[in-house]
């Protein structure tokens, strides 16, 4: 086990309510979580569950106004709840990204490709304008993006789903986070680029050695991809395991129902001999 090493990222007791005309309703209550560095854990969980929220709240994304937020959570031992939105802006992006289930949530409509990029580069790093437009360009050409200068020129509502997704991952990894949280980030892309997208995430993880908290409902990219799992029910984990100890020996009874569900390719070990090309 990895016990001797600190987590990069601990969650611990988090408890999302929210505040509704109808009074207050829990949506997430009982969240403990952590990834060691260096390491794939996999979230999954049916859907409506807590994941995209839970992954908010750690990026400290949710309206105060009209949620609360309790619990640790604690990213290279600095506590991110209630850290003030200045301290928060300077972290977001730089030690921890969130790829977004939804990819036009993560840009303004009004602004370029280009422009975003180039600010979110900027507020992070000393380059000048011309050297984070060409980090932005040679990010762009790793997640395998026709003509990347064109895509810089553009705005969000011109571009598809899926090259907005992988706009949004070339973004998230060209600053290198510690952690970096991958919502569904392969659901709007064609295989190919599915591939290409794990592969891309996988090849981080080894070259810096990037923490990813990977939310899916793929169990084939589970296998592949995951280290450790850690299974959601109804705003609960309900277990974190070792990936082989969870598809072996899974100890809850939802997770036994979670991975029945799983088309039968899957039904034996799960295959660690994903090699990035
Ligand atoms: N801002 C909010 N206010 C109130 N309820 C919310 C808010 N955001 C999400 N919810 C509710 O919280 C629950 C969890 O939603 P969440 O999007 O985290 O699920 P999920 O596990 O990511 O599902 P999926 O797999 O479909 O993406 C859902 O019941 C959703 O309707
Ligand atoms: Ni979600």
């Amino acid at each position: 086990m990895t016990a001797q090493l600190d987590a990069v990222l601990q969650v611990s007791g988090l408890r999302i309510t929210a505040r509704t005309p109808l009074g207050e309703k829990p949506l997430v209550h009982g969240v403990d979580l952590e990834i060691q560095p260096g390491r794939v854990v996999g979230l999954i969980g049916e859907s409506g569950c807590g994941k995209s929220i839970t992954s908010l709240s750690i990026m400290q994304l949710l309206d105060r106004k009209t949620t609360t937020i309790e619990g640790s959570i604690r990213l290279n031992g600095r506590e991110l709840n209630g850290l003030r939105s200045e301290s928060m802006r300077a972290i977001r992006g730089k030690e921890i990204a969130l790829i977004m289930q939804n990819p036009m949530n993560a840009f303004s409509p009004v602004l370029t490709i280009g422009h975003q990029c180039i600010e979110t580069i900027r507020t992070h790093t000393t380059l000048s304008k011309k050297q984070a437009y060409e980090l932005a360009v040679s990010s762009l050409h790793d997640v395998n993006l026709p003509d990347p200068a064109a895509v810089m020129k553009q705005y969000p509502f011109q571009l598809s789903g899926g090259m907005l997704q992988r706009v949004m991952i070339a973004t998230a990894v060209c600053l290198r986070p510690s952690v970096i949280i991958a919502d569904e980030p392969t659901t709007a892309l064609d295989v190919d680029n599915q591939l290409r997208v794990l592969r891309q995430l996988d090849r981080i993880r080894s070259a810096y050695g990037t923490s990813i908290l990977l939310i899916t409902h793929d169990l084939g990219v589970i296998a592949e991809m995951a280290d450790e799992v850690a299974v959601m029910q109804s705003g609960r984990i309900v277990e974190q395991a070792d990936v082989f100890r969870l598809f072996d020996h899974p100890q809850h009874e939802y997770t036994q129902r979670l991975l029945n569900a799983r088309p039968a390719f899957l039904a034996h070990q799960p295959s660690k001999e994903f090699v990035p090309a």
